[in-house]
């Protein structure tokens, strides 16, 4: 059998990154910047007030309470240039540019807030409350390197530069589909033999967690000739393409029928548990990537962790990165199978224990869903001693 560090190695030599593509601010949250973006301004770009208040001449207010003359209003946005001369003040509002002249700012809870003339309690020294041109960022300087993913914070910044569009890797679009003639879409009636698909639903929720734009392309039936037709819908507008079930050993496997004959995706065994069977290959003229995860619930689902991910990661421009495991204490004796690395599903406490759930089978969608990590058991141990350490991945 395969090893899961052969088989992920495979499937990070065949992807590529995304081309970076012109996108609008609206579309770049999520995405990977190709390019370092500089700022064209010092920020801020101007001098202006930290608060509302009164711009004044420092000296002019050592001797206090003093009383001094209005003489005009500065909002943020006004762009009359302004003096305050000697025993002058000016009213001013947080962002407004400072008046030339003016050296302070005495914030209006010091004074009795007059309009046509303030008195002012207590003295500030120079510079009080001015935000200086170019504190934040020099002209020139680079706010964001290439490689980072575009966060709200990181939007703002480009924003805040003046940038309408960046040059960035794309979110990989992903389609899901999910195979078997048992299926049916949740919300519709069951008959005796079907069940609801959940797949579909887990594994684009995960590409859209893994930082993808996940599209449930529904499921099909056991028919390959549908599959191949679905698939050919689809590859025009995916990245990526992760379909799960029907790639054992049974009499009907849609996935391994349509595509084992193309010879260019291949179905191996890889030595884990759950997620034994695994397809992975390419389709089309643009060598679209695509998963050919198992059925059972829990393995689609640690397939994807597995291979998915760490497959969008490079898609997205992101560096290649080990799975991060912690270390934690196992509340409960385990066995796992012989040459076969486990991935158990636990409750991780924050007291570093780690309470297997119970329910460990490959279709127990429930216990999954109640635990929030997976121990790893490497392939050469087949039992794990309650109170042992065990390296966990967390979900
Ligand atoms: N004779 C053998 N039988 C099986 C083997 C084997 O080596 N020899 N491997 C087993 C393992 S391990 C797994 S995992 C499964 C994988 O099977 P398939 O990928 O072919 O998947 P299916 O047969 O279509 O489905 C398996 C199971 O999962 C349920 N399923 C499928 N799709 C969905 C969905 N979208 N939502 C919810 N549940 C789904 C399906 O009903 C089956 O119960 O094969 C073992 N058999
Ligand atoms: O390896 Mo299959 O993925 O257990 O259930």
């Amino acid at each position: 059998m395969k090893s899961v560090d052969a088989h992920l190695a495979d499937i990070l030599a065949t992807v590529r990154p995304l081309a970076p593509l012109e996108l609008e601010l609206e579309q770049a949250l999520g995405t990977t910047l190709a390019e370092e973006i500089t700022s064209p301004v010092p920020l801020p770009p101007f001098d202006n007030s930290a608060m509302d208040g009164y711009a004044v001449r420092s000296a002019d207010i050592s001797d206090i309470p003093v009383t001094l003359p209005v003489i005009d209003d500065i909002a943020a946005g006004s762009v009359e240039p302004l003096a305050v001369g000697p025993g002058h003040t000016v009213r001013i509002m947080t962002g407004a540019p400072m008046p030339t002249g003016a050296d302070a700012v005495v914030p209006v809870e010091w004074t009795d807030g007059g309009t046509v003339s303030v008195r002012i309690d207590r003295p500030v020294t120079a510079g009080n409350a001015i935000r200086r041109a170019g504190e934040d960022v020099q002209a020139g300087d680079v706010v964001l390197e290439a490689g980072t993913v575009i966060g709200p914070a990181q939007l703002g910044i480009i924003a805040g530069v003046g940038r309408r569009r960046v040059l960035a890797r794309p979110r990989p679009r992903v389609v899901v589909i999910s195979t078997g003639a048992e299926l049916v879409e949740p919300g519709l009636t069951l008959v005796p033999g079907q069940i609801w698909d959940s797949n579909s639903f887990t594994l684009t929720a995960a590409v859209r967690e893994a930082g993808g734009d996940g599209f449930r392309a529904g499921s099909v039936g056991d028919d390959p000739s549908v599959l191949l037709d679905r698939l050919d819908t689809h590859l025009v507008r995916a990245d990526a393409i992760i379909t799960s079930g029907g790639v054992s050993m049974g009499a009907y496997e849609p996935v391994k029928e349509a595509l084992s004959p193309l010879g260019t995706v291949r179905f191996e065994k890889v030595a884990m548990q759950p997620g034994m069977p695994q397809g992975f290959g390419v389709l089309g003229d643009d060598r679209v990537p695509i998963f050919a995860l198992p059925g059972n619930p829990v393995s689609s689902f640690v397939s994807f962790m597995l291979f998915v991910r760490p497959a969008l990661d490079k898609m997205r421009g992101l560096p290649e990165s080990t799975q991060e495991t912690v270390t934690a204490r196992v509340t409960r004796h385990l066995r796992s199978p012989e040459g076969r690395r486990s991935y158990l599903r636990g409750v991780l406490a924050p007291d570093g224990t780690i309470e297997p759930v119970h329910g460990q089978g490959s279709h127990q969608l429930a216990a999954l869903a109640m635990a929030n990590a997976l121990i790893v058991v490497p392939e050469d141990v087949i039992e794990v001693a309650e109170g042992a350490s065990v390296e966990v991945i967390r979900l």
